[in-house]
């Protein structure tokens, strides 16, 4: 039976400044009509101008996390964003094979938008352990650096990407969302039209693409963490992954256009990155 609340238990790092991590994963879930839990894997020091410091933590507390909510509360969705270490890593997927949750996003968060290493990759450790995760994922949620680094492939515009998420998905079972936000930084300007294009691949093969206006904007802070939410607390509540795209998306736009006026950090530095409005919608 589809809950009327979903109960969405996000897997991730906590940012300091709110805009993304667990943070945002809570507020999303929140703002989507969802009951948000945490079981989170590492404390950053973060603001809208960078990452000041990681702090991974240790195994047996994570575990401890996710054995506690799992003891006593039914968990309709999952979202595993920042893991940290191949060791957290591990400890996620083991939790997940043994637990089968109905519903796993996974967002397979490397680097901050500020350019700051998040989950260690290149190493053999590093593959197997996202191999094993993404084995046990309904839905992957990369973006086009990512995807280029667990397929090994050209990601650099949107037709190669496509190919490269059909070979993802073909590879792990997994449904990928492949996220079109960064074309600007790998296209001819000229290319980088007007809008950004997201799209949900399937198994087999089939593309359902959501495109939508390029908001430009540097409150963009946590964008990938919020559409992942959004997706696990949709998806939570009985939606396919098209839909889910299809009523999330729009929704990330006006939070992204309304970004700027929340005067979260100082917007006057070239470093500035600021947070999307998860609450846009409640505020209207
Ligand atoms: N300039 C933009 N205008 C509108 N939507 C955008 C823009 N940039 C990104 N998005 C949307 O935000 C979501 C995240 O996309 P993106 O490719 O930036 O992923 P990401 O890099 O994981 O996000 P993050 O910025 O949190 O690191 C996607 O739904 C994408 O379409
Ligand atoms: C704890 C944590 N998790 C995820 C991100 C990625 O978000 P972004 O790419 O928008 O910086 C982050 N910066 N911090």
């Amino acid at each position: 039976m589809t809950p009327a609340v979903p109960r969405v238990l996000s897997i991730a790092g906590s940012d300091s400044g709110g805009g993304a991590g667990v943070q945002a994963d809570l507020k999303t879930i929140a703002a989507w009509g969802g009951y948000g839990m945490t079981a989170i894997t590492a404390i950053t020091a973060q603001n809208t101008q960078g990452v000041q410091a990681v702090h991974p933590l240790p195994v047996d507390v994570v575990r401890a996390q996710l054995d506690s909510v799992a003891a006593d509360i039914a968990v309709d969705a999952v979202k595993i964003g920042m893991l940290g270490t191949v060791e957290l890593m591990r400890a996620v997927a083991g939790w997940l094979e043994e637990t089968r949750p109905a519903v796993v996003v996974l967002d397979p968060v490397m680097v901050a938008s500020s350019g700051d290493a998040l989950t260690a990759v290149g190493d053999d450790d590093g593959r197997a352990a996202w191999a094993r995760l993404l084995r046990v994922a309904h839905l992957v949620t990369p973006n086009l650096p990512e995807l280029a680094r667990l397929t090994g492939r050209d990601a650099t515009d949107w037709d190669a990407a496509l190919d490269a998420a059909r070979g993802l998905a073909a590879e792990h079972g997994v449904t990928v969302l492949l996220k079109g936000g960064h074309l600007d930084e790998t296209e001819a300007p000229e290319a980088a039209a007007a809008e950004v294009p997201d799209a949900v691949v399937r198994v087999g093969g089939a593309v359902h693409e959501v495109r939508g206006p390029r908001v430009t904007t540097r409150a963009s802070h946590g964008t990938g963490c919020t559409l992942s939410s959004a997706l696990a607390t949709l998806a939570g509540a009985g939606l396919s992954w098209e839909d889910a795209l299809e009523r999330a998306k729009p929704w990330l736009a006006d939070a992204m256009r309304a970004g700027e006026a929340l005067a979260v950090g100082d917007a006057s530095r070239p470093t500035w990155h600021g947070p999307v409005d998860h609450g846009h919608a409640q505020r209207g």
